[in-house]
C-alpha cells in the first residue's frame, strides 16, 4: 500500500468520513494549515479560537486536567474519530510528504524551505508526570544520542577541524534521560500532525536578508589599531598571558576596526527609523493580539523615555558625553530615537504546540518568544561584517585556540563555524577528556565591544531580563547546507537565553522528539521562521522539554546565541564585564 500522508486524497477522504462524531458537519478545513496559535489542530475554527484564548489565559491548563477531561476536551476540539489515531502514529517520518498541499503551501514565502508536518512517533521521551514547570535541572542535556538513534548516525557527521572537541557532537548532549527521568511511551500520539506557523509577516526583513549578500564587498573597514595597551584580559589565565595578550590586542583591534555605517545608523534611525527595515507590515496578521507592539499611545507623539541612567546603545549609536549643551541635546535625541525604535519592536510570546507527553497534552512551545525589529539593516550589516572579520581572523589563527572552530570537511549537514566568547563550551567530550559543557580551565577571547552593545540592547529592550544578562556568546556561521542538529542547550547556561538571526532567514524546528530525516534534515512538531534581525528567546518548556534544531540552511546565515553562565560554572579567573553590570531596561 502506498504510504499515506496527511495530504493524500485517500487520507483526506477517510478523514472526512471519520471526522464528525458529534453530528457537526465537517467544515472541510481538516487539511488546511492551522494558524500559529493552534499548531496541530485544524478542527472547528471557533473551537480553535476558544482554546487558543483559554490557553493564553491558562498556559498550564492541560496540566491541571485529569486524563479524562483532557481527552474529552481534545476530542471536542479536534472532532476526530478515534480510529484515526493509530493511522497517524503509524506513519513514520519517511512517509512524510516532500511538499505540502497547495492550501498549505500558499502564503509561505518562497525563501522558506517547505517541510512537511512533523509527526510524533513511537519513541517520544517524556518528562516525569508530576513535574511542574519550569522543568529545571542541572547538568547535561540529552538529545543527540536520541536523535541519532531515530534517524541516522550523527556521531561522525559533525567532526570538527580544530581542537574544540566537536568530533562527536552526536554524543555531546548525553544523560538527559537520567536527569529528566524520561519515560518511553509509544502508545499515545498527537492525533493531528503539527504544522508550521503561518507565513512570517516580515517581508521587509526577508528582503533585507537578501540585500545583505555580498556585503563583504560593499563594506569598507576602517583600520584602527590605536588602543593596544598590552594588558591581559581578566578572562585570561596567567599561563596564557602572552598568547591571550596578543589575541586581546587583536580583538580590541577588531572591535575598533569594524565600524562601517556608524553615521548611517544615526541618520537612518533619525525620524525615519529606517522603518522599512525593521517595522513589521502593519497589515500582517501578527499585529493582532498574538503579538505585542509597543506603539506610542498618543498620535504620532513619542512618549518620553525614562532617563537612560545606564548605558545607551553604545556601539550602535553612541552617547556623547563631554557635557556641552549640544551634546546633552544630542544624547536626548539618541534616547528618543532609541525609545521610538523600541516602540516598534514586535514580540510574539504565545506560541502553542501541543504534544501528548506521558498521556498529557503539553505546550512544548511555552516560553518561546520571537522579537522582531531588534536590529535595523545597518546594525545587522555591522554585526555580519564583524562576524565575517572574526572568521577571517580565526582562520588565520589570530583568535584564541578554542574561540574559533570550523568543521573539518564541508558537506551538507556537516555543521557550522562557531566563534565563542566569554567561555569555552564543549559540545562533546574533547580530546583532553573534558565533558560537554563549559570547560572551566579553558580560555577564549572576551566578549567584543560590539557584542556587548548588542547585549545591552537586548536587556534595554526587554528581550532578556536584567537578572539574566548574557556573559558569553557563540557566533554560528552557517554556509548553505549547514545546520545545527537537535539539542537542548546545556544547563551550564541559565534560562532564558536567546539567538539573534542575521544575513538570511531560516526555519528553526522544535519538538520533544525531533526526527533526523537525512543529513541536515530535521522535523519537529513546530517550525518557526526566524526573520533577519529577529531574536528568539528560549525558556520554559520551549527550552527544556522541546529540543530545537536548525535544518540545513538554504543560504548563508549567521546567528549569535547569547547566554548567561550558571555562576557555579563560570571559567576559573573569569571576571564579569564591568559595562554589563546593572543594566536597566527602558
Ligand atoms: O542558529 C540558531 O538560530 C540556533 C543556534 C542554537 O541553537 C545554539 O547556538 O544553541
Ligand atoms: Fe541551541
Amino acid at each position: 500500500m502506498m504510504a499515506e500522508t496527511p495530504h493524500s486524497d485517500d487520507y483526506a477522504a477517510r478523514s472526512m468520513k471519520a471526522r464528525p462524531r458529534d453530528g457537526r458537519a465537517w467544515d472541510g478545513q481538516r487539511h488546511r494549515a492551522p494558524g500559529p496559535d493552534m499548531q496541530g489542530y485544524s478542527g472547528d475554527p471557533s473551537l480553535q479560537r476558544a482554546l487558543t484564548t483559554v490557553l493564553r489565559a491558562f498556559p498550564t491548563l492541560f496540566h491541571d486536567l485529569c486524563d479524562n477531561c483532557q481527552n474529552v476536551l481534545e476530542s471536542r476540539l479536534t472532532g476526530f474519530a478515534e480510529g484515526e489515531t493509530s493511522d497517524h502514529s503509524a506513519r513514520s517520518a519517511s512517509n512524510l510528504p516532500s511538499s505540502r498541499s497547495a492550501s498549505y503551501e500558499e502564503g509561505f514565502r518562497a525563501s522558506n524551505r517547505g517541510r512537511g508536518p512533523a509527526i510524533s512517533s513511537g519513541n517520544t521521551r517524556y518528562p516525569s508526570d508530576n513535574r511542574k514547570e519550569p522543568y529545571t535541572r542541572s547538568g547535561d542535556e540529552g538529545s543527540y544520542d536520541q536523535s541519532a538513534s531515530n534517524g541516522g548516525s550523527y556521531s561522525s557527521a559533525f567532526a570538527n577541524g580544530k581542537s574544540s572537541g566537536k568530533d562527536s557532537e552526536a554524543n555531546s548532549w548525553g544523560n538527559t534521560r537520567k536527569l529528566l527521568d524520561y519515560n518511553e511511551n509509544g502508545k499515545e500520539q498527537i492525533k493531528e500532525p503539527s504544522y508550521h506557523v503561518k507565513p512570517a509577516p516580515w517581508p521587509a526583513l526577508s528582503r533585507n536578508g537578501h540585500q545583505l549578500h555580498n556585503i563583504q564587498e560593499r563594506l569598507h573597514y576602517e583600520e584602527n589599531g590605536k588602543e593596544q595597551n598590552g594588558e591581559p584580559s581578566n578572562h585570561v589565565k596567567p599561563a596564557a598571558w602572552s598568547h591571550a595578550s596578543r589575541n586581546n590586542q587583536q580583538l580590541r583591534g577588531i572591535q575598533e576596526t569594524v565600524t562601517p555605517y556608524k553615521n548611517a545608523v544615526t541618520n537612518l534611525s533619525n525620524s525615519t527609523l529606517s522603518a522599512a527595515a525593521v517595522t513589521p507590515d502593519s497589515n500582517s496578521k501578527n499585529s493582532t493580539s498574538s503579538v505585542t507592539v509597543r506603539k506610542s499611545q498618543s498620535n504620532n507623539s513619542v512618549a518620553a523615555p525614562r532617563s537612560s541612567g545606564s548605558a545607551s546603545l553604545t556601539e550602535f549609536e553612541e552617547e556623547k558625553s563631554n557635557g556641552s549643551r549640544n551634546m546633552k541635546e544630542e544624547n536626548k535625541a539618541v534616547e528618543q530615537r532609541e525609545w521610538m525604535r523600541f516602540q516598534e519592536v514586535v514580540a510574539k510570546k504565545d506560541f502553542v504546540c501541543l504534544e501528548r507527553i506521558k498521556g498529557r497534552l503539553v505546550n512544548v512551545a511555552e516560553g518561546l518568544e520571537l522579537h522582531t525589529g531588534i536590529l535595523n539593516v545597518p546594525e545587522q550589516e555591522r554585526l555580519v561584517a564583524f562576524a565575517l572579520e572574526l572568521q577571517n581572523r580565526g582562520r588565520n589563527n589570530e583568535l584564541m585556540d578554542r574561540t574559533y572552530s570550523e568543521p573539518r570537511k564541508w558537506m551538507r549537514g556537516k555543521g557550522r563555524v562557531t566563534i565563542q566568547f566569554g567561555c569555552c563550551y564543549n559540545y562533546a567530550v574533547d580530546k583532553a577528556g573534558n565533558p560537554p559543557g563549559i570547560v572551566r580551565d579553558e580560555t577564549v577571547d572576551p566578549l567584543p565591544k560590539l557584542l556587548k552593545a548588542t547585549i545591552k540592547r537586548l536587556v534595554r529592550w526587554h528581550v532578556l531580563p536584567p537578572s539574566c544578562v548574557p556573559d558569553s556568546c557563540i557566533i554560528n556561521i552557517y554556509d548553505e547546507g549547514d545546520c545545527i542538529p537537535p539539542h537542548i542547550d546545556h544547563h551550564d547556561f541559565v534560562r532564558p537565553f536567546c539567538t539573534l538571526s542575521l544575513l538570511s532567514e531560516c526555519n528553526i524546528v522544535f519538538g520533544s522528539n525531533l526526527k533526523i530525516i537525512g543529513p541536515g534534515e530535521f522535523e519537529g512538531s513546530l517550525t518557526v521562521p526566524l526573520p533577519v534581525g529577529s531574536v528568539l528567546v528560549l525558556k520554559g518548556k520551549g527550552a527544556d522539554v522541546a529540543k530545537h534544531a536548525v535544518p540545513a540552511v538554504p543560504t548563508k546565515r549567521i546567528s549569535i546565541t547569547f547566554r548567561k553562565m550558571d555562576p557555579d560554572k563560570i571559567p576559573l579567573g573569569f571576571v564579569p564585564e564591568k559595562d554589563l553590570q546593572d543594566l536597566t531596561p527602558l
